[in-house]
């Protein structure tokens, strides 16, 4: 299977803290691959290190094969790497189109600088429009950002990342802190991406129904280490991870299940 993403013993210690310790790991291209470990396991680190938020201590991160450690999370997002916004990167006071529209118009301005002229606004507009009834948001569009519920923030999350048109999306739990009338609408949403689009998906879930209904291959840390790699099957059968993770006690497993975060 051809990888989009490889890393070599990537490592990251805060203080006498290692919270990612020598992952090696391949990520395959145009698939979905989930991240799923216990709280404080270094998911959201390792993503971290992925999308450039974070420099290695020790380690490499290659993208197609060129080293890119060192590029910034701007640098790794104009060669595609996108990573879902946080709600900081949302403008509250503006509607939801014109977040969309003003991802759309950066991505643009970050590759070509270009005339702004009616024709391309309207290009904008519609492919705005257009990620917004993906993610089904289209009824918001003209709702204030501020004014979404949660649920709806991380779907404007999910239209931003869309915005970017990237060919790797990261996805950090998606569905945290949604209610659970919510949790199926976004779960259709990142089913649909996967069908419909050629991308190559990875996510942060902790909600272990999901990631084996959605993946094609589930990666598992568990503190700071790389434990298991393959699909969804393949790592309910493992019996290293159902000893340190799916078979933990009731509270881990609980925590793992439902996440706290
Ligand atoms: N900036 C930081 N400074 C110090 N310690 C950190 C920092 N970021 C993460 N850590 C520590 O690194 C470890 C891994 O954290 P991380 O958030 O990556 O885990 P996680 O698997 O994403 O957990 P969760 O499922 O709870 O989100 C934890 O022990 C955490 O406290």
């Amino acid at each position: 299977m051809e990888s989009i993403i490889k890393t070599k013993d990537l490592t990251i210690a805060f203080g006498g803290h290692v919270a990612v310790n020598e992952v090696s790991v391949d990520i395959p291209k145009n698939q979905f691959t989930s991240v799923i470990g216990p709280n404080g396991a270094g998911k959201t680190t390792f993503f971290n290190m992925l999308s450039g938020q974070l420099t290695p201590t020790k380690g490499q991160v290659f993208f197609k094969g060129e080293d890119i450690t060192k590029k910034s999370a701007t640098e790794r997002a104009r060669i595609g790497i996108g990573r879902s916004f946080q709600i900081t990167n949302v403008f509250p006071n503006i509607t939801v189109f014109e977040n969309v529209r003003l991802a759309i118009q950066s991505r643009e301005n970050v590759r070509f600088q270009m005339l702004r002229h009616f024709t391309k606004y309207k290009a904008f507009a519609d492919e705005a429009m257009s990620i917004l009834e993906t993610v089904l948001l289209k009824d918001r569009a003209k709702a204030l950002a501020v004014n979404l519920s949660h649920g709806e923030k991380r779907k404007l999350e999910i239209a931003m990342l869309l915005a970017l048109n990237t060919e790797v999306l990261l996805l950090d739990e998606p569905t945290a802190g949604m209610s659970l009338e919510e949790v199926p609408a976004i779960l259709d949403v990142i089913k649909q991406i996967k069908e419909e689009e050629n991308r190559t998906i990875i996510l942060i879930e902790h909600k272990m129904d999901m990631v084996l209904g959605l993946s094609d291959q589930v990666m598992v840390l568990f503190n700071g280490e790389f434990l298991a790699q393959g699909s969804p099957d393949e790592i309910m059968e493992n019996e290293t991870v159902q000893a340190v993770y799916i078979g933990g006690s009731q509270d881990d497993k609980h925590t793992s299940e439902i996440g706290t975060d």
